[in-house]
């Protein structure tokens, strides 16, 4: 069965949309944020917790499942729903990012990227064939295409043939797909910081007629403002009806940008991880727990959150949890966290639904501290 996209509302006042995603798993509302959960879970988290949190979908990350425990493993498991207990949507990045960000020697040519594993120095080889081989074999209902996700900043010569390479790569992706049951493969744009390299990505890329597509690339570095203005000018040049995903994208400032930029999903490391670092995010901006302020403070971590940490524990208990390193402390910083992007989502699509997006957006970065 393919991914289905419904486009269920357009915004007038900016490039918002609702819709929702089928997929051989279950149903997806959009715009989403999509909890990460690289090794096969969301750190911290029973799949039971995830699903109460609100998460429609979370990711999952082939470099690391490849490496340990294996994909054949996780095959012979029943796939990676059956073997970590998630019955709902997945989504598995192809592993050319965390081959570029994590592996060191690397060698990458026309076939794939040759790298040592970051955990024992052993040599490896993905391209797309292998990737594409993986992610079937952890059956997850979104994959994405083995892309060279540019570095930042690179030149226009290296940001062009990189994401040549990415388009050749794509199409073998596609090639290789053909043969299977699997119909859930998007493709990402690349075209590093030069708008003419973006809009020769997304026209090869519709071309070839994918059921989604991701804007790879960004969240790499770059100032803010650049990101946005990319990203403005990238959207429109995908279809209308198919999900659009930013890759890497979790702070509540940068959904709102994406969001009223025509984004559908978005994922992000960061609740979880910021979360077991003790840094938590309110209505009215991040909270770092160990703060001594806070050792007699009884109120809850959010005064407008009712998720099950900020009702049943207070401040000062969780930065005592913290403070004595008791690991339920980051259980429910991660809780908290979680539930607070999956709010944010749940908030922006209905205000898209109402049609004050723009109106919620101020509200909530004055409130926040942004503005
Ligand atoms: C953080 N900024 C950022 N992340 C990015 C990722 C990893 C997301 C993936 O990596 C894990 O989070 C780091 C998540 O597990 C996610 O899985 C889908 C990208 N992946 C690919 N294939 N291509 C890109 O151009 C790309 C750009 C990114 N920018
Ligand atoms: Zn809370």
């Amino acid at each position: 069965m393919a991914i289905k996209f419904e486009l269920l509302k357009e915004s007038k006042d900016s490039m918002a949309r609702l819709g929702k995603i089928t997929t051989p798993h279950g149903e997806i509302e959009t715009p989403i944020f999509m909890p990460v959960g690289t090794r096969g879970t969301v750190k911290a988290m029973t799949p039971e917790e995830v699903k109460i949190l609100g998460a429609q979908i979370i990711l999952a990350n082939t470099y690391h499942l490849y490496l340990k425990p294996g994909h054949e493993l996780i095959s012979e498991a029943g796939g990676l729903h059956k073997f970590m207990n998630w019955d709902y949507p997945i989504l598995t990045d192809s592993g050319g990012f965390q081959v570029f960000s994590l592996s060191d020697l690397r060698k990458i040519s026309e076939e794939g990227v040759e790298f040592r594993s970051h955990i024992d120095g052993s040599k490896h080889f993905i391209g797309p064939e292998k990737s594409m081989e993986i992610q079937n074999a952890l059956g997850s209902d979104i994959m994405m295409c083995f892309d060279e996700c540019t570095p930042y900043p690179s030149s226009y010569e290296y940001s062009k043939q990189s994401m040549e390479m990415t388009t050749r790569w794509a199409k073998r992706c596609k090639e290789y797909h053909k043969n299977t049951d699997k119909q859930g493969l998007f493709g990402i744009v690349q075209g590093g910081m030069f708008k003419d390299l973006r809009e020769q990505s997304a026209r090869d890329l519709v071309e070839m007629d994918f059921p989604g597509y991701a804007v790879g690339g960004l969240s790499v570095g770059e100032p803010k403002d650049l990101m946005c203005d990319l990203l403005e000018f990238t959207t429109p040049l995908l279809p209308k009806n198919k999900p659009r995903y930013l890759m890497g994208v979790g702070t509540p400032d940068y959904l709102f940008e994406a969001v009223i930029r025509g984004i559908d999903m978005a994922d992000c490391v960061l609740p979880t991880r910021l979360a077991r670092n003790g840094t938590v995010l309110t209505s009215r901006g991040k909270l770092v727990i160990r703060n001594a302020k806070y050792a007699k403070d009884f109120s809850k971590l959010d005064p407008e959150c009712d998720c099950y940490a900020c009702t049943n524990y207070s401040r000062a208990y969780i930065r005592h949890l913290f403070n004595v390193g008791e690991i339920l402390g980051a259980r429910l910083t991660t809780i908290h966290n979680l539930y607070f992007l999956i709010k944010l989502m749940e908030n922006i699509r209905e205000a898209i639904k109402e049609d004050r997006l723009l109106e919620y957006k101020e509200e909530f970065y004055k409130k926040y501290g942004y503005i």
